[in-house]
This record gives C-alpha cells, structure tokens and sequence, in this order.
C-alpha cells in the first residue's frame, strides 16, 4: 500500500501496455476496465461481487450524485467510499458531459454551466472549481478535469473553441485542486477527430501537468473506424509514463482495439446496462436470452465461463426469469457480463505480459461468431 499515486508501465507489445496504478486505497491492474456505479451501486450487484468480478476501481457520476444525494451530504456521511461499501479506488467523471447529455434548461458561459435538475427541476451549477469541490467532497481517487464535449458532427472551428474552452477550464481545475497527494487529477483531451487540433489540445495538457491523460471526444457517435483512425495517433501525444484513460469505451471489439492503440483505462456502461435488457456478451460474441430460442435450452450462456450464472444456471432458467421480470435476472446478467468484460481485462494484461498480444487478439476475433450465439 502507497501514500502516493504512481504508475508503474510495465510490459509492452507494440503499442499495447501493461502495468499497475498505485492508490493508497489498492492497486489497478492496466489494462483496466471499470465498472460504472451512477448513483452510488453498480446496477443489480453488490459491492463484493463487483470485487468478485475482478474489477480494481469504479466509476463515479458526478451529475447524479450532487443532484441526489449530494455531495455534501455523502461527505458528512463519511465519503463516497464507505456510503457505498467500495473500499478500492473510485474515479469520478466532472460532470460536465452528463450535464450536456442529461440535465434540461443549460446555460453554458466562459464561467460554467447552469442547468435544471433531471429529477426534479431544481436549479444548479457546474464549474471547473464546483466540480473539484463536489470530487473532493466525494472523496474519489481519481479526479477528472471539468471539460466541454462537443457533439459530433462539428465542424472545425466548432471543434477548435470548444477544445480551447476545454483547456483553460483544464486549467481552472488544476488550480481548483490543490496539492492533494494519494490523489489523481486527470486531464481530458479533446480536439474531435482533428489531428492538429488533437496535438495542440495534448500540448496544452502537458504544460499544465497532469497524473493521468484522458482522451475525451470519442465514442459519441463517430463509429468504430473513425474512433480508431483517432486512436492510432492520439494516445501517443501523451505522457508515456502516465495513465492513458479513454472514455465511455465500449463493446469488447472496442476495447480490444483500443488497448492495441496504447490505451490503459477504459469505462462504459455497456456490460452493466445491457445485462438488464438480456443483452449477453460471451468469448463466442453475442446472445439475447429474451429470445425464444432459449426457452429449453439446459446448457450455460458460455461454457468457459466460470462467473454464478455460467456455474449454476441454464439458458432456459436466465430466459424464464428474463421474460418474467425477476431481479435475479439483472443480477446474474450483469454479474457476466461484468465477469466476461474483466476476463477480457485479464486475458489482454497476460498476453501482453508474454508478447503475445498479436497471438490473443487473433484468437479473439476468430472464436466470435457473426451472429447470435
Ligand atoms: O469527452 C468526454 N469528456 C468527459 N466525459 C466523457 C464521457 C464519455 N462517454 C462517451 N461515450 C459513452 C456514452 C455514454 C453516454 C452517451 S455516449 N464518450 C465520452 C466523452 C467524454
């Protein structure tokens, strides 16, 4: 256990990375996936299955948590970390994103942003120097820079100002921060799919300083191949010796993809989210147990897999419960896919470890079937 926040790299193959982040809360394994607990839970699991399934850290959602229960209130009650039974680290995102994609009413200026709650209607305000006061308050490990997200398609001057406004508000949650040592500030890269832009972002992000590099922008909307012709040169203009976090990223072929790119940390609420609309993800690709064609089926979603739902059920019980709306039918969904996501964590951390990265993602793609499974 550490007092500090360091990473250590520690094997490569090509571009691909291996290595662990120290927290004084615990160690995170890289390649890491991290799991999204919005309000405070990780949807349908417990905070030791979540630990069950491999996962080091979990992420955090600024927007929801100040609006309910409040960061305030979380902080008298001892932090984040013990509200929730999570005693391994926890990264929180700004807000600032879920802001633009949730909240109603927004008013965005050089100062921030003000909004009205989703919930409730209740008025509120985002900053730079808000955000890290309701992270601190939160007591995350990771903290992540307020910064703007432009949607895409935009052209380049849209992607140019709102890049720049991502910068100085980078700026401003440096400052805001303070020396808080055992504790991360990441900064996010943004620049959309323009090379140029992407380098002048990097630059920018580098002269401030920061314990971790995210690339923002991506994963809304651009598509597979675009995200990737992104990937193979933006992860690179950051620090090499620093965390390289790219975010809300994404279906297995993603991540894979990804960390081949040079990619240490990802977070998507994929695996959690469709595990609650019978969506399955398995080394052999894809199932809907909703489907019918489930309905006598005895044997397990994924006969590899070694997760509760895998060891104990059949696809004809996860059916049933399923199509009769049971909890345990979130429960056992989420908590494979939860599973398969961190075995594929573990599958890329060991191959890289061996150089054999090339060998594992080939093996990958070829046990995928095109369609349903
Ligand atoms: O640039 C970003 N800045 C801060 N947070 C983000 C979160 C992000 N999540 C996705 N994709 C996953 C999605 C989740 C909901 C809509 S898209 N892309 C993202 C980009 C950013």
């Amino acid at each position: 256990m550490t007092t500090r926040f360091s990473f250590q790299l520690g094997a490569t193959d090509g571009k691909a990375r291996s290595g662990v982040i120290d927290t004084p809360r615990g160690a995170i394994r890289t390649p890491a996936f991290m799991p999204v607990g919005t309000a405070a839970t990780v949807k349908a699991m417990m905070p030791e299955s979540v630990a069950a399934t491999g996962a080091d850290i979990l992420l955090g959602n600024t927007y929801h948590l100040m609006l309910r229960p409040t960061a305030e209130r979380i902080d008298r009650l001892g932090g984040l970390h013990r509200f929730m039974n999570w005693s391994k680290p926890i990264l929180t995102d700004s807000g600032g994103f879920q802001v633009m994609s949730l909240a109603s009413l927004r008013k965005l200026t050089e100062e921030g942003v003000t909004f009205k709650s989703h919930i409730d209607g209740s008025k509120h305000h985002l900053s730079p120097e808000r955000s890290m006061e309701i992270q601190r308050l939160l007591g995350s490990d990771i903290v992540m820079c307020f910064d703007e997200c432009p949607a895409l398609p935009a052209d380049r001057d849209r992607i140019a100002a709102s890049m720049r406004l991502s910068m100085r508000w980078a700026a401003r949650s440096r400052e805001a921060f303070g020396d808080r040592p055992g504790h991360a500030l990441f900064g996010i890269q943004q620049g959309g799919l323009e090379r140029d832009m992407r380098e002048e972002s990097a630059e920018a992000l580098k002269a401030i300083g920061f314990e971790g590099y995210a690339i923002g922008g991506l994963a809304v909307g651009e598509g597979q191949e675009a995200m990737f012709e992104c990937l193979d040169y933006a992860p690179e203009m950051l620090p090499v010796d620093r965390p390289r976090y790219l975010m809300g990223v994404g279906k297995p072929d993603d991540i894979v993809g990804a960390v081949k790119r040079g990619v240490d940390m990802m977070d998507c609420v994929l695996p959690s989210r469709s595990g609650r609309t019978g969506q399955v993800f398995t080394r052999h690709g894809v199932l809907n147990i909703k489907n019918a064609r489930h309905q006598d089926d005895p044997r397990p979603l994924d006969e590899q897999c070694t997760c509760p739902a895998c060891r104990n059920y059949s696809r004809a019980y996860l059916h049933h419960v399923f199509r009769s709306q049971e909890i345990i039918s979130s429960m056992l969904l989420t908590w494979h896919n939860l599973h398969y996501f961190q075995e594929l964590m573990q599958g890329m951390r060991e191959a890289i470890g061996g150089g054999r990265f090339d060998a594992w993602e080939a093996e990958f793609h070829a046990q995928r079937a095109e369609g349903d499974i």
